[in-house]
Formats: structure tokens, sequence, C-alpha cells
């Protein structure tokens, strides 16, 4: 039966455009289609509640699995006008964040406040049971990206305290990254510090300064970028050098495409390829937000691109390959899928990688790495070994052992494991990503 909710008071005042944008941004993060930190910096514009959107999203995504339990509990909106997604952003809002005010009168709202009750009940029988998502042993912070096309780190650093932002200052060579641990476990909500392994252009916040740091004109301007320290490594291991040539594969939205210009300053020609036309679109705005004007981007998929068309850009230096995985080590990964991971959609993913890999090896670039945001070994690993055995280019590469002072490697019984990175929330605070 469906129940029909009379609402009689403001009955055609429009839901504010951060709920429907923070629902967008959730379907999307369901889909896989980018993480939070690409999607909250696809719709940094003028006009957007940043940190609203994002506050609605981290209080959905914190609560997910008591959301869920309060989401089946009730009817749902049969007027069509309230999805999956805005129903959990306004339960989230109305039982753990800003309680729906001012807007309790708009259709959608009305017909989520009137279960309120019901929800308050879900809420006490959940005391104590852990509903909400993080309570292990992980570190999450904020990690900070200086856009060194834009400004400098010292530059940054002296407006953060200029906000009543304070150091925490360490001197590398003293301290181990063990220590350095301690230090970033330790940190308060308005402290940061230089990163252990990215002193040039990464700091490291706790992850409650998030709705601070967005309001400042660094964040508006993209002279700082919300971007993890994982995806910093594949960038890293790309060895940049001024005047390099590279192939960015499966690059949208782009954010270790603005990584890699970053730490060139513009001087370095790359050349973007993703088969999406909306996530080409979503980088197209983030590219030039971010001052990024070494980039082509092309929509296209990437096996249909032959050696032959590229003969004419001489050289390809490396080929950045990061292409859709199953995102399992995304630590604010939003997993609506029931039960654990699919394992026949595990070996899809993977014959696809394996599938670009080949193609990647096969234009002959001087360098190859290769990144997922996947634990599984399917995904990372094991592709390596089948790229291996089935490439017909494979005699001309082997794995190098990628930045060796990195604590966390590849694992499995592989020749090559050791030579592979891992990341992890709490080995070396990061997403958990694969390097090979
Ligand atoms: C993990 S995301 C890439 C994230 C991006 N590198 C970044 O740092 O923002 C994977 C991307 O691979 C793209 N993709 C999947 N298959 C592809 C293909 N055959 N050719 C080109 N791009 C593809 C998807 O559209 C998606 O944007």
């Amino acid at each position: 039966m469906v129940k029909v909710i009379a609402v009689t008071m403001d009955a055609h005042k429009p839901l504010p455009k951060s709920y429907l944008i923070a629902s967008r941004l959730l379907r999307q993060m369901d889909g896989q289609k980018g993480s939070l930190n690409s999607l909250i910096t696809s719709v940094n514009k003028n006009g957007n509640n940043i940190k609203q959107i994002y506050a609605l999203i981290m209080k959905t995504i914190q609560n997910l699995k008591i959301i869920k339990q309060m989401v089946n509990s009730i009817d749902t909106d049969s007027s069509g006008n309230c999805d999956e997604f805005l129903t959990q952003i306004l339960i989230a809002d109305l039982m753990f964040g800003k309680r729906l005010e001012g807007i309790r009168n708009v259709p959608q709202v009305a017909h989520i406040v009137s279960f309120e009750n019901k929800f308050k009940q879900i809420l006490k029988n959940n005391t104590g049971k852990g509903g909400s998502a993080g309570s292990d042993d992980r570190v999450i912070v904020r990690y900070i990206r200086v856009n060194l096309i834009k400004t400098t780190l010292k530059k940054v650093m002296r407006k953060l305290v200029k906000r009543d932002f304070k150091q925490i200052e360490y001197n590398k060579s003293d301290i181990t990254f063990e220590q350095f641990k301690e230090l970033v476990v330790n940190l308060k909500e308005n402290d940061f510090l230089i990163d252990y392994d990215f002193q040039n252009d990464l700091l490291v916040f706790h992850i409650n300064s998030t709705k601070g740091l967005q309001e400042l004109k660094l964040f508006t301007e993209s002279k700082i970028v919300m971007q993890d320290k994982a995806s910093l490594i594949a960038v890293e291991c790309l060895q940049l050098v001024p005047e390099m040539t590279i192939l960015d594969v499966c690059c949208a939205p782009g954010m270790k495409t603005t990584a890699i210009a970053s730490r060139v300053k513009n001087n370095a020609t790359i050349i973007s390829y993703d088969k999406s036309e909306e996530r080409i679109h979503e980088m197209e705005t983030i590219i030039e937000k971010n001052g990024v004007n070494c980039c082509q981007i092309n929509c296209r998929d990437f096996t249909s691109v032959t050696a032959e068309e590229l003969s004419s850009i001489g050289t390809i230096d490396a080929i950045l390959l990061d292409p859709s995985c199953s995102g399992s080590g995304m630590n604010n990964r939003v997993d609506y899928r029931k039960g654990g991971e699919d394992k026949g959609r595990l070996y899809r993913l993977a014959s696809f990688q394996t599938r670009m890999l080949c193609h990647a090896m096969s234009l002959q670039p001087k360098r190859i790495v290769y990144s997922t945001c996947s634990l599984h070994l399917i995904e990372n690993e094991n592709v390596i070994k089948s790229v291996f055995r089935e490439s017909e280019f494979a005699n001309d590469y082997s794995v190098v052992h990628a930045l060796p002072q990195w604590p966390t490697r590849g694992v499995g019984d592989y020749e090559f494991a050791s030579k592979c990175i891992r990341s992890n929330a709490t080995s070396t605070l990061t997403n958990g990503f694969f390097y090979g």
C-alpha cells in the first residue's frame, strides 16, 4: 500500500541544490565513477556550497549501515522525486546532521521527516552495535596537494598559519616513518604537517579539518587540491623530468593528470585518453581550474590507439595506466553491494586490465606504471603475471623495484611481488592502491 502524505505549506518550494548534488555524487560513487575527492572537485564551481555537499555525503557514508536499515523500514516516495540516494542523504541530515532545518516542508523532505520516530527507534536499537563505518584500526587523514602551477608550498603554509592552522615541525632525517605516523595520529583538528615521503607538495591534516579547508580561497582557487597520497605514488613512479612525453591512459576525471602537470609545472607533453564522454567533460573543467595547459585530452577507447598514429610524437617516455577496477581499496568507498565482492566481476575486470596493459606494452614506451585502487590480487599481481605470459612484447620489459624505501609491497607467490607497491590506511595512512 502506498501512503499519501498531505503537504500543505510550501509544497512548491524546491529542495536546495546541495542535496541534489550530494545525492548525484553518491550515485556516481556507487557506480565507481570517481573518488569522493575527484567528484567534489568536479562540482567546486561558483555558487555550489561545497562545504554542505561534502558534509552531507560524509554523514551518509559514515552512517551508511544504519541509514540502510532506516531506508528499508519505510515506504519509498511514490512521487518518484526521491530516489535511493536522495533518501539516504535526507535521512543522514535528519538523524546525524543539521536536522533538515528550514526545508522540512519541501515535499520529499516532509515524507522522510514523517518517519522520524521510526528512525529514532532504529538508532536506539543500534546504540553500541557500531553502526558507523571506520571503527577499525585504519587512520584516515586529509591530504592536501599544493598545486605548483599556481603557488608554492611555502606560500600555502604561510597562508594556512595566518588562518590559524598550526604546523607540527619535524626533521625527516631524525625520525622513522613509524614515528611520523605517531605525529599524524596525534594531529589536532587545526594542526598540519609536511608529508614524510612527498616533502615538496603534500601536507597532512586531521580528517575533521576538511570542511575548514574547503572554505579557504586557496581551495576555491585550486591552489590546493584534496588528493589522497596513494594517487601521488603513481605519479612518483613515473620518475618525472621536464619535457617528458607521457600517455595518461584512463585519465578521467584527471586527478593524476593535474598532479603530473603540477610537478613538472606544465613543462611536459601529456596525451590523455578516456572513453567516457561524461568523465572527459568533468576532466576538462578540472584541468582548466587547475591551470593545466600541457595536456591533450582524447575521448577514445585506448585499445583503438595505434603505434602508427603515435609515431609523430617520438619516444613515449612513460605510460600511466589507471584502468577501471573494483575500487575495493578506497577508504571512503560507498559499498552498496550485498555480500562480498563478486568473483566473476573481478575476473572480468582482470581480463580487461590485462588487455589494456598488453596494449600499453605494444606501444613500446620506456616505462609503464600500472595502478589500481583495488586490494584484490586478481586485479593486481595476477594481471602483471598474465601480461608477461601473454604479450609478445614481454621480453622487452621487466618489473622494476619502485620506490625502494616504501614499506608495503606486493603479495602472492610471484617472483616480482616484492618489487610492486601496495598502500593502505593502516600501514601507510593512504587509500588501498597497487602499483606495478
Ligand atoms: C580509475 S578511473 C581513472 C582515474 C583517473 N586516472 C584519475 O586519476 O582521475 C578509470 C577510467 O578508465 C576509463 N576507461 C575504462 N575503459 C577504458 C578504455 N577502454 N579506454 C579508455 N578509458 C577507459 C573509465 O572511463 C574511467 O574514467
